[in-house]
């Protein structure tokens, strides 16, 4: 899969958006190491607070059916700009592996690829759990 196909799904992902709050609708598109894809949206609530945005919604339904290889993401809003994934979103996909594809896209045919280590640089990681004598997340 092409990064130009994974931002046509993420463009599809984004019609699905429940964005009644914001009316910010974003799409996802993930793309895992074995070719498998996941597409996600933001998924608003009234309590603001439970609100789910695209990439995460993407990440955990992958992760919850059992892919956790994950190459790439796309990530699509519907303003004519690129729309940089929230510092929450960033945590949760540098958990899966600071290699990271994350393509930024303003359209199918306008995109800027980085990793999710140049947008979280220093993050913090299941790595430096690890440093722990014994390590605290063994077994996991
Ligand atoms: O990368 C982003 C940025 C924002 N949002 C959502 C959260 C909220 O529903 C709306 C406005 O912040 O956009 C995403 O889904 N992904």
């Amino acid at each position: 899969m092409t990064d130009k196909e994974l931002v046509k799904k993420a463009i599809e992902a984004k019609n699905n958006a429940y964005v009644p709050y914001s009316k910010f609708p974003v799409g996802a598109a993930l793309l895992t190491k074995e070719g498998r894809v996941y597409t996600g949206c933001n998924v608003e609530c009234a309590s603001y607070g439970g609100t789910n945005c695209a990439e995460r919604t993407a990440i955990f339904k992958a992760v919850s059916e059992g892919d956790r290889n994950i190459d790439a993401i796309a990530v699509v809003s519907d303003l004519d700009d690129y729309t940089y994934p929230c510092g929450i979103c960033r945590q949760v996909i540098v958990e899966f592996g600071k290699g990271i594809k994350m393509i930024i896209a303003k359209s199918e045919d306008d995109f800027r690829v980085h990793t999710i280590d140049d947008l979280l640089p220093h993050s913090f990681t299941p790595e430096d759990l690890e440093k722990m004598d014994g390590g605290i997340n063994n077994g996991i």
